[in-house]
């Protein structure tokens, strides 16, 4: 998505806004019940890099994501479409905590939303 000529990478304010919403997403994903139990095993300093450049590639910024596809990252977990929209949330808890513009917020939710078949019931 290109606004006045800038990525939605640019916009959000590259790569260290991106690190402080992904990791303000985790920390609310921590204090999820819903949802926590799924990464008490997860090494979270891997993910959180793993997630930065996911995002940051996907917006359109200069990086280059090396993990798992979303299919393989999420197989087994059995996650549903409510653990989806928990996490979701969380996320849209973090934008807004870092005063990400909705419209903004809305541009990342739409690029994330398309994954959801991935991730959910593999
Ligand atoms: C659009 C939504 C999602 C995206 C973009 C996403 C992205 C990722 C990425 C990039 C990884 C790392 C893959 C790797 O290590 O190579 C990962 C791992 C993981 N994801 Fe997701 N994820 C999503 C949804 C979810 C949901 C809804 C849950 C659970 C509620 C979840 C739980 C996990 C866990 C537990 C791991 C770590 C597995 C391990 O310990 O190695 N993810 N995810």
């Amino acid at each position: 998505q290109m606004a006045s000529g800038q990525t939605l990478y640019e916009q959000l304010g590259g790569k260290p806004a991106i690190t402080k919403v992904v990791h303000d997403m985790i920390v609310n994903v921590a204090a999820d019940n819903r949802i926590n139990h799924f990464f008490a095993k997860t090494n979270i300093p891997h993910l959180q890099m793993e997630l930065v450049n996911q995002v940051c590639e996907g917006t359109g910024g200069p990086c280059k994501y090396t993990g798992l596809s979303m299919q393989q990252a999420h197989k087994g977990m059995k996650l549903s479409t409510a653990d989806f929209n928990a996490l979701v949330e969380d996320l849209q808890k973090s934008m807004h905590s870092n005063h990400v513009p909705l419209g903004l917020q809305n541009q990342l939710l739409a690029i994330l939303a398309p994954m959801e078949p991935d991730v959910v019931h593999q």
